[in-house]
């Protein structure tokens, strides 16, 4: 059952928010679905979905980007969950890149983490079947995000290719294994057999990709963005991607930072983008 918390007009479309509680996490989601105009059940439109960075709700990318006027243009509509479980009884840690804003789009094998902290079932299973049983939209689907969903975006449509027409990322986590955010999630979400880590890993599942299946990847980064060189890495999914001839392109940016002004210069182009494979 969906519970709806808000219904705001913008673009000629609805940005509306809802609540449920998940099958996957165990405890009540928050998600927000930009419907364009014109969107109905005999009109169903192609699905984007956004996954959020380190300290995200359904909120930032709704409010920052400014994705609207292009998506209502081309048709898209975009879904936005959170960024993990949330509430009382759902484990935590006093930092912004563990616990709850934090949830990586990981399954959580470890105590006390792997009641709650399971984002990748949600968003590969339980949200689009939500979604698709409850708007009027088809099941055609492209994903994108930021940062750490960013991180989940790739990772998602690595594992999953043959449920998403496209994917794209802005300043992505590439190589959560080899970079201090990925490492204190993973070990605590995941435990210390680090070939479990992989699983979770973009670099490690390009490696792995077949080429039947490899699918249309578009990565923007800015170049002052205060976590390219430690926690983001772009170049070691670059280099996977010449081993393997995955269609990675990269753009670099000239002075744009990791905030969401860098997204909402880029955002119409990722919408075009994925438009080129979503109207297939
Ligand atoms: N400096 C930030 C680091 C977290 C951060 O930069 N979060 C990014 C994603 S990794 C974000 O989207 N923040 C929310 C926003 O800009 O609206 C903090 O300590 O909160």
């Amino acid at each position: 059952m969906l519970d709806n918390l808000s219904a705001t007009k913008v673009s000629g479309g609805w940005h509306k928010q809802y609540s449920h509680t998940s099958t996957s996490t165990h405890c009540p989601m928050r998600f927000a679905i930009f419907l364009p105009p014109g969107a109905s059940q005999t009109n169903k439109v192609p699905v984007l979905y956004w996954l959020s960075g380190l300290t995200c709700t359904d909120e930032n990318f709704m409010q920052k980007a400014g994705a609207f006027k292009k998506a209502a243009a081309l048709g898209i509509a975009i879904v936005a969950p959170d960024t993990s479980p949330r509430g009382d009884t759902v484990p935590d840690q006093d930092s912004y890149d563990f616990g709850q804003g934090a949830g990586f789009y990981l399954n959580a094998t470890q105590a006390p983490y792997n009641t709650h902290y399971n984002m990748y079932d949600y968003v590969v299973n339980e949200l689009p079947s939500l979604i698709e049983q409850h708007f009027p939209v088809t099941d055609k689907k492209a994903i994108s995000g930021h940062s750490m969903g960013g991180h989940g975006a790739l990772m998602i449509a690595l594992r999953n290719p043959k449920s998403y027409t496209s994917v794209s990322a802005f300043s992505p986590i590439t190589n959560p294994i080899d970079c201090p955010w990925g490492q204190k999630a993973f070990s605590q979400y995941l435990g210390d057999d680090q070939s479990q880590w992989a699983n979770y890993d973009s670099c490690e599942l390009m490696k792995k990709a077949h080429s039947n299946e490899f699918l249309p990847m578009r990565i923007d980064q800015g170049d002052a963005d205060n976590f390219l060189v430690e926690q983001l890495k772009p170049d070691n999914l670059t280099a996977v991607a010449k081993q393997v001839n995955y269609p990675l392109t990269l753009n670099m940016h000239a002075g744009y930072d990791h905030s969401y002004f860098f997204i909402s210069s880029f955002i119409d182009e990722h919408l075009s983008f994925h438009q080129l494979y979503l109207q297939r």
